[in-house]
């Protein structure tokens, strides 16, 4: 039935004729100026960026009753051309439009990460931390390529059953190009034909149309990072040689799949890594950032490790429940300089009135995450890492107001919420709890033998990393640098 539309659109900083906001679009740290808009204009933001409206949500209330309770209607992805149409990443789940391929995937997923897979990916995420320890020990410098390496051993070992020794290898390699390539893709104004969709409809041997033989080349290059390691693990099903695995589980249940299964199953594998890799290792680079500027919440964190584990121990899963500093400081990772500043926006399938206002349907929508987080009126002193803010609450009724779990936020919302949460929260957990029961994370000295400050600094499009720095890791006793010596990798 026709409905009329109603309602005047939100407020929004003033935009020029035609081209709307798109030349005040904040080309850096969006989430600051996002912030800063909200006190002039509200919690919802009006923009109109290349002549479509975007909503930017910037406070718990309005993203709970828009991205939750209503998520049967905001829960697509923007259709983006270059990105998703022309080199197909709208076959991956993340910009899966909404409907049964994006329920299907998430299911899948979902089911290979759910509580009752818990134990067997926990053990494989304790080896992996394991293994990690004589990486760290033999070449502390290169502590960041070691984080990427312990996040693509645990996904492959998890989707694959596949074994990385290194970042070298070409399956993490041809992987990593994607994540790199998606990420280039998604920052706005990154491809002409993502504003002006019309574009790709141009023939190929026409000026300005190079974007197509890079569609055409990347599309290549996205359909054999995914198919190489998935076959791999179907011969090997074949020949009787796999080891448990998300496909090699896909491919026993069903040996005989349609062809839209078959890519349905392809895809899903291949989007553990896509999801969940450069996320992964941007909060396990914040971990260390914060251990070398927090010295005394280290020592915290250390001296209750000390305290829970037998001597001679590592950390377990088993442990976790005791180690209620630690998980609160994770709490802090996730908040103090979040993954995804700014969530992955979410497209509206209705005209929705919401507070007098009207939200149009194709709109897209998305949460100032980074905003909630550093509202100090939610979290008092947002911008210093303070783990004890979830620890001692002062009543029950004011606790549930302040400092809320950040979980809540960091993981985005309704619907399109993260699937991959438990496993990231178990990598992060496992590998902090290690290296803190092993290692001590200091500032690097300088030639003069002073610690060099590090510069706090994010940066990147949709996932946002720490900018390099440099720290000391160095073990934390004789003992323990004689037991990490002899582990075999
Ligand atoms: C610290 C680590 C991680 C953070 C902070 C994070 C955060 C997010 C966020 C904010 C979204 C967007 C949600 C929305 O649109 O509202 C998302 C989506 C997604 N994440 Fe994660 N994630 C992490 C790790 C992982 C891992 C380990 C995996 C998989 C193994 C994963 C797989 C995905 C997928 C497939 C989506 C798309 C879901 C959809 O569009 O329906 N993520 N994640």
């Amino acid at each position: 039935a026709f409905k009329p539309r109603r309602g005047p659109l939100p407020p929004g900083p003033r935009g020029y004729p035609i081209i709307g906001n798109t030349l005040q679009m904040p080309r850096e740290h969006a989430w600051v100026t996002f912030a800063q808009w909200a006190k002039d204009y509200g919690p919802i933001i009006h923009l109109s960026v290349l002549g479509s409206p975007l909503f930017v949500l910037n406070s718990p209330d309005v993203i709970s009753e828009l991205l939750e309770k209503r998520s049967a209607i905001y829960s697509d992805r923007p259709v983006i051309p270059m990105a998703g149409e022309l080199i197909g990443f709208s076959e991956y789940m993340t910009l899966n439009r909404y409907g049964d391929r994006l329920r299907e995937s998430r299911k899948l997923m979902l089911g290979a990460l759910s509580p009752r897979s818990a134990p067997a990916l926990n053990a494989i995420e304790e080896v992996k931390a394991l293994e990690l320890l004589p990486r760290l020990l033999h070449a502390p410098a290169q502590f960041r390529a070691h984080l990427r390496w312990l996040v693509a051993s645990v996904v492959y070992q998890v989707t694959h059953g596949y074994r990385v020794e290194s970042c070298e290898d070409p399956l993490v390699q041809s992987a990593e190009r994607l994540n790199d390539l998606f990420g280039r893709l998604l920052e706005p104004g990154a491809f002409l034909v993502d504003s002006f969709p019309f574009l790709r409809h141009i023939p190929d041997w026409f000026p300005g149309a190079g974007f197509k033989a890079v569609a055409k080349r990347e599309r290549e290059a996205l359909i054999k990072a995914r198919d190489e390691p998935y076959d791999m693990v179907r011969e090997q099903v074949i020949r009787g040689t796999a080891t448990p695995s998300f496909v090699a589980d896909l491919v026993e249940r069903n040996s005989n799949p349609t062809p839209e299964e078959d890519n349905l199953y392809r895809s899903v594998a291949t989007v553990f890594y896509l999801g969940g890799s450069d996320t992964s290792v941007s909060a396990l680079e914040s971990f260390f950032l914060i251990m070398l500027l927090y010295p005394e919440v280290q020592r915290k964190a250390q001296a209750e490790l000390d305290c829970v584990l037998e001597p001679g121990q590592l950390p377990k899963f088993s442990d976790r429940s005791r180690l209620r500093y630690l998980s609160a400081l994770l709490l802090e990772v996730h908040r103090w300089n979040p993954v995804v500043p700014i969530s992955i926006p979410h497209c509206v399938t209705e005209d929705n009135v919401f507070q007098g206002y009207l939200i149009p349907k194709g709109s897209s929508v998305i949460a100032n995450t980074w905003a909630i987080l550093h509202n100090p009126d939610l979290y008092p002193d947002p911008f210093e890492v303070v783990p004890e803010r979830y620890l001692k609450q002062d009543s029950p009724a004011k606790s549930e107001k302040i400092n809320p779990d950040p979980r809540a936020f960091v993981f985005g919302y309704g619907r399109r919420a993260c699937p991959g949460q438990m496993l990231a929260e178990d990598t992060l957990f496992i590998a902090a709890a290690t290296i803190l029961a092993m290692f001590d994370i200091a500032k690097a000295l300088g030639p003069d033998g002073a610690p060099i400050e590090p510069k706090v600094q994010y940066d990147g499009g949709i996932i946002c990393h720490p900018s390099p720095f440099d720290c000391r890791i160095t073990p934390r006793s004789k003992e323990a640098e004689r037991f990490m010596r002899n582990i075999a990798v």
